[in-house]
């Protein structure tokens, strides 16, 4: 855990610089690292044993690289199906979004930031995602409800943004006309 980047770390507040392909060999072991960050925390016994935070996502400048890359790994409902997405991204580029909001019911987390902060995190309920995998070949990916709200947070990420800059302080659990609560 000590090595995520905290908030207060300025690398947290830059915008990270796109990557070119093909990738190093140090880049590419960047990304195979990061998910595997996201599969050890989400294993119970082997985040105890490490002391690790579980999480669904994790960019780059979490790991004190300022370049646009993130890890997804959003488990399905049901354990023995495979992951609702299970991505590396490379310079991904949001290419449209709902006019719908969506939130997770329970506020965000995140690595980076230690204490909770309560209030909902209004995100676009599905976006169309355009994004390299690491050999560089393109992908489009149309995502809704929680996997759509972990690239969001992630993507913010890539440009400083931290969740709890989107939350309205003056009415943290207000709901936006048609928005959806998630989980
Ligand atoms: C303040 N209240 C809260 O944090 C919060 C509180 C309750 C519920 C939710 C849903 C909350 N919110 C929240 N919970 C998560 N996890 C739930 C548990 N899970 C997990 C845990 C154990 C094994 C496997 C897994 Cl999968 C890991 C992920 N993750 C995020 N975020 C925001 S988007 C990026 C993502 C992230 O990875 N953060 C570290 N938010």
């Amino acid at each position: 855990m000590d090595d995520i980047t905290r908030d207060g770390n300025p690398v947290l507040r830059s915008r990270a610089k796109e990557l070119t392909f093909p990738l190093s060999d140090k880049e590419i072991e960047m990304g195979k690292k990061m998910m595997e960050y996201l599969e050890v925390s989400q294993d119970e016994k082997l985040a105890e044993k490490y002391h690790l935070r579980a999480g669904v996502g994790l960019a780059a400048p979490q790991v004190g690289s300022p370049t646009r890359m993130a890890a997804v790994l959003v488990p399905s409902d049901y354990e023995e199906e495979p992951p609702a997405f299970k991505e590396i991204l490379v310079n991904p580029t949001i290419l449209s979004e709902s006019v719908q909001g969506a939130a997770l019911g329970t506020g965000e987390g995140c690595l980076s930031v230690d204490e909770d902060i309560p209030g909902y995190v209004w995100r676009h309920d599905r976006i169309k995602l355009r994004w390299y995998d690491l050999d560089g070949n393109k992908h489009i990916s149309r995502l809704k409800d929680y996997p759509a709200i972990v690239v969001q947070h992630e993507f913010d990420h890539l440009n400083g943004v931290l969740f709890y800059d989107h939350i309205n302080k003056d009415a943290r659990f207000k709901s936006p006309d048609g928005g959806v609560l998630i989980g």
